[in-house]
């Protein structure tokens, strides 16, 4: 599904990402796990092919990235919601919908699974810009699910998201996972952590540890521990 190969992304002089190697299988719940600033948003941008790495190769679903070409097979949720303020969620699932080549039956049949797959279909008559941060989070995770894509990439997902709410998602990725979905999650939330079947740990822009969590959980006791060691890298840096 993915192979990162020697991966350096610089903004100006300033390194971002280096030397990240590393590949995703099929049916795959993988997690990007790292503080604040270590590049998880960069690496996932690169990813989606919404940047360039200024070293290395990256192939998605057996293509070079950057390129349209995967896009439809791809599903994306940003850290910050991309909406439509005015519009409703239905109106907003609709447009996206139809970016991916949706349309008729099809098309009105995934927006109601998506609406209650996020509990959201209750709200569906009011304008987006009258829903909570929460509601935005889910609508903005529908969103990327409309088109049924293979491989989905969530950054963050459920920040804003309550803790029953968030059970539902993670019961609802591992169901998707053993469909053959596969998903490459970043998060600094530790039982989201738990609930991924590898992890890969990020550290100001490298790719210093990976492996199950259990095997984490060998080597550095939690997976909170190893967490902070790759905070301690950061602040080193
Ligand atoms: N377009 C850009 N130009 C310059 N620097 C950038 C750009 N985008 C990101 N950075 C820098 O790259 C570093 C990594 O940022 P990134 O958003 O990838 O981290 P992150 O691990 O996703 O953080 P968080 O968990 O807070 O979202 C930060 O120092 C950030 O300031």
């Amino acid at each position: 599904m993915i192979d990162v190969r020697n991966v350096k992304q610089t903004y100006g002089k300033k390194v971002i990402l280096q030397d990240v190697t590393f590949s995703m299988n099929k049916g795959e719940i993988v997690g990007l796990l790292g503080p604040s600033g270590s590049g998880k948003t960069t690496l996932i941008k690169a990813l989606i092919g919404m940047s360039r790495p200024t070293e290395g190769e990256i192939r998605v679903l057996g293509i070079k990235q950057p390129s349209l070409k995967p896009m439809k097979q791809i599903g994306y949720m940003a850290q910050s919601d991309a909406l439509y303020e005015e519009l409703t969620a239905r109106a907003n699932l609709a447009y996206f919908g139809r970016l991916y080549g949706l349309g008729g039956k099809n098309l009105k049949k995934r927006i109601q699974e998506s609406l209650s797959f996020v509990n959201l279909d209750s709200e569906t008559k009011k304008a987006v810009q009258h829903y909570s941060g929460g509601m935005k989070r889910r609508l903005s995770l529908a969103i990327s699910l409309i088109h049924n894509p293979q491989l989905i990439f969530l950054d963050e997902p459920t920040v804003g998201i309550d803790p029953a709410l968030k059970r539902v998602f993670w019961n609802e990725f591992q169901r998707l996972r053993d469909q053959g979905k596969s998903f490459l999650v970043s998060t600094h939330v530790m039982d989201e952590a738990e609930r991924c079947d590898r992890l890969l740990i990020v550290s100001d822009g490298r790719l210093i540890d990976a492996g199950t969590p259990e095997a984490l959980k060998q080597t550095y006791g939690t997976i909170e521990e190893a967490f902070l060691k790759a905070g301690e890298n950061l602040c080193k840096s």
